[in-house]
């Protein structure tokens, strides 16, 4: 399946300059979303690890997904004010800003072993705030996943020791 065709671009969105690649599209049509979600558990099924760490609010929507699909628990990493219990934090720049994130301080047990997974790997700032995030806790990514990634921002660079699966690259 073309997946492509189901990501809408949207120029100058949520400022001048970004092309914003939406996936409303995609979520609303359940062949296309399945596929994806069917695709992306392929890609990782063969992967030794405990536990998916996703963040608010589109990572949420696949990191579910494929927690249920692979059987594996979920890590919900928030913006700042929304989890409940003790936090750790990390303050991050992003394609379009700067944000904070943050996950319970029990969320991951020393030595877990995590896929990191997120709709969008764009600048890389996010992902490389989820490993630090991840680390602090004394967890080990052992690969970060995407549905989409942008190569042209090359975000690869600061992931450099990382392995990275993506679904679909622009
Ligand atoms: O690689 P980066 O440059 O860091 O960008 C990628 C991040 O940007 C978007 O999140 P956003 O913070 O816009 O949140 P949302 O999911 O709540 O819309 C996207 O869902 C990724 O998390
Ligand atoms: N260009 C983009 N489209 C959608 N989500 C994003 N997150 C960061 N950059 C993005």
């Amino acid at each position: 399946m073309e997946l492509k065709k189901f990501i809408r671009d949207i120029p100058d969105f949520p400022e001048k300059g970004i092309i914003f690649r939406d996936i409303t599209p995609l979520l609303k049509d359940a062949e296309a979303f399945k596929f994806s979600i069917d695709s992306l558990s392929e890609k990782l099924k063969d992967i030794d690890f405990d536990i998916i760490v996703a963040p608010e609010a589109r990572g949420f929507i696949f990191g579910g997904a494929l927690s249920y699909k692979l059987n594996k628990g979920l890590v919900p990493v928030r913006k700042p004010g929304k989890l409940p219990y003790k936090v750790i934090s990390e303050k991050y720049s992003l394609e379009y800003g700067e944000a904070e994130l943050q996950m319970h301080i029990d969320a991951i047990s020393k030595g877990q072993k995590v896929i990191i997974f997120d709709d969008v790997l764009a600048t890389g700032g996010t992902a490389l705030s989820l490993k630090k995030l991840v680390e602090k806790s004394g967890g080990e990514v052992v690969a970060m996943s995407f549905l989409i990634e942008l190569s042209y921002l090359n975000p690869r660079k600061i992931l450099s020791n990382d392995k990275i699966i993506s679904l679909i690259v622009y």
